[in-house]
């Protein structure tokens, strides 16, 4: 099955900031993936590299097998984007902006959208700028997937939500990812949220990509080791991520470690996970799928 993204040797400068430095990719299609990583990570980078508003410095991306500028209509039909502040032109009323949706995509599906916001209560001749935050998203999400995108790019699409807005945002979006198998690629900080949602995560980390693994599987492979304090080197240990060390106990988070006598042993978590990599400046090894 082609990849829903895929990338190679990708490169983005702006001037002399280098945004994304070599960062290999391979996203596989009909998933939910989470794109993490701090500020300034190069998380907006990829995403506007991966809807074709960008293009790479060196290196390839594509998707669906087809490079993001091709920009045919049937190439732009199939991604959906989301972006950060998701402009809605506020004196436009949400029927103006259906209009416009449906006159300017061609797999435009309005009833699908019509129901999505007479579901949500939103009011059709209420116009963009009389809406809540949370309903804004609502209508930018409703617009979004009604394109029928094979790829939904959303750009921290939970930043300007409060948690009743961010839930209903993201059972609209599931709703949508149940009933279309479509790919979703959304970028966040707010890691704990997205254990419930995401099922593929990459995480990056100052222009290179640390984690590129199904969450299944990174999860799998990680565990906390807690023993006696000492300075371990045991290979047995696997590939130690993170140590902290307390007067009495040494604590570890390790990949692909064995059980070991006398170390107590627990999953970890995601967040656990993302910062011991985010922390560390390390980078997954690329034996994903071979745990
Ligand atoms: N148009 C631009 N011109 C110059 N530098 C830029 C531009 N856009 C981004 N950058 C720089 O590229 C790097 C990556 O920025 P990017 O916006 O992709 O990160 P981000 O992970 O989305 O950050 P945030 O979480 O803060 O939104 C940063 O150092 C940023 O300052």
């Amino acid at each position: 099955m082609t990849d829903a993204l895929s990338a190679s040797g990708l490169c983005k400068r702006y001037r002399s900031t280098w945004a994304l430095r070599e960062c290999d990719l391979a996203l596989p299609a009909g998933r939910v993936i989470a794109l993490v990583g701090p500020n300034g990570a190069g998380k907006t980078t990829l995403l506007r590299l991966t809807v074709g508003l960008l293009s790479p410095t060196s290196g390839s991306i594509e998707v669906f097998g087809s490079s993001p500028t091709t920009n045919t209509p049937q190439a732009l039909a199939r991604i959906g984007f989301l972006a950060q502040e998701h402009p809605l032109y506020r004196s436009f009323t949400v029927a103006d902006l259906l209009h416009f949706g449906a006159s300017l995509n061609i797999r435009f599906d309005r009833p699908l959208a019509e129901k999505r916001l007479a579901s949500l209560d939103i009011p059709l001749n209420r116009k963009a700028g009389a809406l809540s935050g949370g309903q804004q998203s609502q209508v930018a999400l409703a617009l979004a997937l009604a394109k029928r995108p094979d790829l939904l790019v959303l750009d921290e699409p939970l930043s300007s939500l409060d948690p009743v807005a961010r839930r209903e945002f993201l059972q609209t979006l599931m709703g949508a990812v149940a009933q279309d198998g479509i790919t979703v690629l959304f970028s966040s900080h707010v890691v704990h949220e997205l254990e419930r949602v995401c099922d593929y995560l990459v995480v990056l980390n100052n222009g290179c990509i640390a984690i590129d693994d199904d969450i299944e599987t990174l999860l799998e492979r990680h565990k906390i080791l807690t023993g006696p304090r000492s300075d371990v080197h045991d290979p047995m240990l696997g590939t130690v991520i993170e140590a902290t060390h307390s007067d009495r106990h040494t604590s570890l988070l390790v990949r692909d470690g064995a059980a070991i006598e006398g170390w107590q042993e627990q999953p970890a978590g995601l967040e656990d996970v993302v910062l011991a990599y985010l922390r560390g400046g390390v980078a997954m090894d690329r034996t994903k799928a071979a745990a």
